[in-house]
């Protein structure tokens, strides 16, 4: 790693172990051991039985603590088409001086500063890139400084100018201690919105599973959280009822099991009552946080995107290139859909799929909001993803020109290029001779489509909009892709995400889940394969530290491909992957890794490493001549 940014995530890693406010006294009472937030991840015994053979003990060990807690930075994607880095970091630091002297979310002793690199002293140690800096990067000028700094800065790396880094902080340690030195009254809230606390959110309604006696509104409170427990007969649950009221003592439910559960205090927007009557709202405001990190909810929407660095540096991997006609399987949210569109100056096509409807609706609220066009996205199930041409040509349809198929209709309903929408498919069933010509095609589509819309207006009209409308938009569904039809796939997998941070429990996954996974990745990748074009690009990326789902499909690839080969990828931040193999089942399975030459092709993002990422991990095929 280049020195300047080893150096920015050495500060950001001597920050997260010192800085802390409000302090405590660290003569560790039993009751400061209490209040601190200090977790224990638990996993499936056998899952960390293998972890630790993939890995060794204190290693994952590192992984595993890790994954606790946020990164210590957020990371922001800049819409290159619509503003600069440079704008960005201005307008953030403006608002975020503006959030300081305004008293809101940041503490009022804390100072920004818009940051150069340190390029003094330290060596270059890491060995996680080779990413040469850019030496003609504009780091910014040193405005503030102090003994609480946020740090905003472009990225270091090489060819992610469009990254603005903005230092977080913590873990802070807070006195927990109520009026008059009685103990603060409490909640606890669920694991899942626990997570989504220590990523900066407020606390909902649906989150809060207990609360002390007489809460009222305006009241601070401290906040912890229901973490799955191991129950006597082997299966993991919380075991709170949700409205259970907490009397602060010993007695309580669950009292032990909170110790170095506590993320922050709040104010509660709602009494005790209200809490467990209403449906929605935000029950408490968090006001200390142990992690803070800004929030960016609506901010600068359309110029930015909050996005983990491992999913920036995929969609440039991928390296999409203008006019290309690009296919993201799993696609939704969206997040390197827009990445890869705008790498492509949003000239060509990227066809962006998901299985859910409104993750559907999600991918074009996005593209719409970033102002891009070239983003056609379908509810499509990967498995189905490749259009049976044979079926088509059995019912008597002639196909002749996949070019008639282009883009014939705008708005909405609108024919995409090479996709056979459901009306098509619907007529090729029927007999009906799709190929026309030119705009007798065109006008017929037209026709055909404005039909079906006026049909399904009509029935949600009179029946609803139904589940899967919820959102009142429409998306398209696709019937799949033709073989051969896209220059570059990304495979972003659906996966056990056990590289996602910050996770609070992981015993859910067993040894047989962590292989479903990696068997229905198996099957996607197949559908990649046949619809890449030979001389084409598939990229397969997952966010897992699972090297079943990672290394072990990288394997695959290559075996059961032999016109595939592992690409360079550039940029390359991440470490190399895992070599050899692991036996499984008391050695009944042996999971097959990478060779050395191959695990340095791959890229492989450690949390535990000073990148402080999330898990993550890329690999990217060349397509050579496919066999007929
Ligand atoms: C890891 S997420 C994709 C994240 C996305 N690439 C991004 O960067 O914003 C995996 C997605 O796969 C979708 N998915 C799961 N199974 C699928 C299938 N069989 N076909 C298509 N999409 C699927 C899920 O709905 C989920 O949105």
């Amino acid at each position: 790693m280049r020195r300047a940014s080893y150096c920015f995530l050495r500060t950001a890693l001597r920050r997260r172990h010192f800085r802390s406010a409000p302090k405590m006294d660290d003569s560790s009472s039993s009751s400061s051991e209490r209040y601190r937030f200090n977790p224990t991840l638990a996993w499936d015994a056998e899952v960390e039985d293998y972890f630790i053979k993939a890995y060794g003990a204190d290693h994952f060990a590192r992984i595993s603590k890790s994954l606790t807690h946020p990164s210590s930075y957020s990371c922001i994607r800049v819409n290159t088409l619509k503003t600069t880095s440079d704008s960005v970091i201005k307008k953030l630091v403006s608002m975020l001086d503006h959030k300081i002297t305004g008293g809101a979310d940041i503490d009022a002793r804390e100072q920004i500063v818009v940051t150069d690199f340190d390029h003094s002293t330290e060596e270059q140690s890491l060995n996680e890139t080779s990413t040469p800096l850019d030496p003609s990067l504009d780091h910014g000028s040193v405005q503030v400084s102090g003994d609480n700094v946020e740090l905003v800065c472009k990225c270091p790396y090489l060819g992610l100018d469009n990254v603005v880094f903005v230092q977080g902080s913590g873990p802070h340690l807070l006195w927990y201690e109520g009026q008059s030195g009685k103990a603060m009254k409490e909640v606890i809230i669920s694991r899942k919105c626990a997570e989504a606390v220590l990523r900066g959110a407020q606390i909902y309604v649906p989150g809060v599973l207990a609360c002390s006696a007489h809460v009222e509104k305006g009241e601070l409170v401290a906040v912890s959280v229901g973490v799955e427990q191991r129950g006597s007969d082997g299966s993991w649950g919380v075991g709170i009822t949700r409205g259970t009221v907490l009397q602060g003592s010993e007695s309580d439910p669950h009292y032990c099991e909170r110790k170095g559960l506590y993320i922050g205090q709040g104010t509660a927007l709602m009494s005790r009552a209200s809490i467990f009557r209403a449906s929605k709202g935000i029950a408490v405001e968090m006001s200390h946080r142990v992690y803070r990190l800004p929030s960016f909810h609506d901010v600068l929407k359309g110029e930015i995107f909050l996005q983990n660095l491992p999913s920036i540096v995929t969609a440039h991997v991928l390296e999409p290139q203008e006019g290309e006609k690009i296919l993201d399987m799993c696609a939704a949210p969206g997040g390197k859909t827009t990445a890869i569109a705008i790498l492509m100056k949003d000239k060509g096509e990227v066809v962006a799929c998901d299985r859910s409807h409104n993750k559907v609706m999600d991918i074009m609220k996005l593209a719409t909001e970033m102002g891009l066009t070239c983003i056609n996205a379908y509810k499509l199930d990967a498995l189905k993803s490749v259009c049976q041409v044979k079926e088509i040509l059995d019912v008597g349809v002639e196909i002749l020109d996949l070019e008639v198929l282009n883009p014939v209709v705008t708005g909405t309903v609108g024919s995409p290029n090479g996709e056979m929408m459901n009306d098509d498919i619907t007529k090729c069933r029927n007999g009906t001779k799709l190929m026309q010509t030119g705009n007798s095609r065109k006008t017929d589509t037209k026709k055909q489509l404005n039909q079906s819309e006026d049909r399904m207006k009509a029935v949600h009209k009179r029946n609803g909009p139904g589940r899967n409308h919820c959102m009142g938009g429409r998306v398209r569904t696709s019937k799949g892709h033709f073989p051969n039809s896209f220059d570059r796939v990304l495979l972003d997998a659906p996966c056990s995400a056990l590289g996602l941070r910050p996770r609070l429990f992981a015993g859910e996954e067993t040894l047989e889940s962590l292989m479903h996974h990696a068997r229905y990745q198996r099957r996607m990748f197949d559908r990649a394969v046949q619809l890449v074009r030979p001389g084409g690009v598939i990229v397969y990326s997952t966010c897992t530290i699972n090297p079943g789902e990672n290394e072990a499909l990288v394997r695959y690839a290559l075996d059961k491909y032999e016109f595939l080969s592992l690409a360079a990828q550039n940029p390359r931040i991440g470490g190399p992957g895992l070599v050899g193999r692991c036996d499984l089942f008391d050695g009944k399975y042996v999971e097959e890794w990478l060779t050395e030459s191959e695990a340095k092709l791959v890229q492989r993002f450690d949390p535990s490493s000073t990148l402080d990422t999330i898990g993550f991990f890329i690999a990217k095929f060349n397509v050579g001549q496919k066999e007929i």
